[in-house]
């Protein structure tokens, strides 16, 4: 895939989420396993960021704690300047609802809507209108125009993928969390959704937090935090696929032990 960067990324500045000190732990006693250990990180606003590390490292924790999905062992979790990790389930289900775009591996759209309506359906449940002129613009940039009548069994996967995409930007979420967004799709139709989730951060101010196993993926991404046993263990700015696979590869080197 290759790496294209139609506008330089914007300064660092605000942060659109942030966990502090978080601690998330499955099981307990002999059994625990710590899938993040005391992790600290903040994702900017306007930029897209990719979180890579080794199977089992904690990068869906990660993103689930970070989005409301799960629930943290300890910690904080910001999302803007609400505490999640405050909220009740009702309060959580609206700030996700309202705050949060989401797009899965599993396009995970409902197969007897159109691609229209399930484009609109998140504001639709929250019982918001679509602003139409920025549904426009989300609908031609993703390229659905000819397909919006269609149900997403009469659609080529990077087309579902993109419905998805589409999906998660009509509301204009304050974050919208990938997880492995390319998984299901060949290297087309891969590189089309990565495209255009660049341009929706390039172009329309979105913020992008995505969860990849692929360094093509995460060169498309402004900055990459790399994960290792539910640590952060390094982050690098401006990737390339070249610069990740390199550090990719130091996860496989067994330790160092000095004498
Ligand atoms: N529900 C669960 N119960 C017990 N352990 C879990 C649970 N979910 C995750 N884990 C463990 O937590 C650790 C981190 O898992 P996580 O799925 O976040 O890793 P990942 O980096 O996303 O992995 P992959 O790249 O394979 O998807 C792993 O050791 C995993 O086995």
């Amino acid at each position: 895939m290759s790496h294209s960067v139609p506008n330089p990324a914007p300064p660092l500045g605000e942060l659109a989420a942030r966990v502090e000190r978080v601690t998330k732990s499955y099981g307990t006693g002999d059994a625990e396993v710590r899938a993040l250990d005391d992790v600290t990180v903040g994702i900017p606003k306007g930029r897209f960021t990719a979180v890579m590390g080794p199977s089992g490292s904690g990068k869906s924790t990660l993103m689930h704690c970070m989005a409301g999905l799960d629930s943290v062992t300890a910690g904080q979790v910001f999302v803007g300047d609400v505490e999640l990790t405050r909220l009740d389930d009702k309060r959580l289900t609206r700030l996700r609802r309202d705050r949060i775009g989401f797009i899965f591996q599993a396009f995970n759209l409902v197969p007897t809507l159109t691609a229209l309506e399930n484009i609109t359906l998140p504001l639709d449940i929250a019982g918001r209108k679509a602003d139409q002129a920025w549904l426009d613009t989300v609908i031609d940039t993703v390229g659905l125009r000819p397909r919006l009548k269609h149900r997403p069994s009469e659609l080529s996967g990077g087309q579902q993928q993109r419905v998805a995409c589409a999906r998660a930007l009509a509301s204009r979420p304050g974050i919208i969390f990938a997880d492995e967004p390319t998984g299901n799709l060949d290297s087309r139709s891969g590189a089309e959704v990565l495209g255009f989730l660049q341009s929706s951060v390039r172009d329309m101010g979105q913020t992008i937090v995505m969860v990849t196993h692929d360094p093509g993926a995460a060169a498309y991404a402004d900055e990459v935090v790399f994960l290792q046993d539910g640590r952060i263990v390094d982050t690098m700015t401006a990737p390339t696929s070249e610069k990740v696979l390199e550090r990719m590869k130091g996860f496989d080197l067994p330790k160092v032990v000095s004498e």
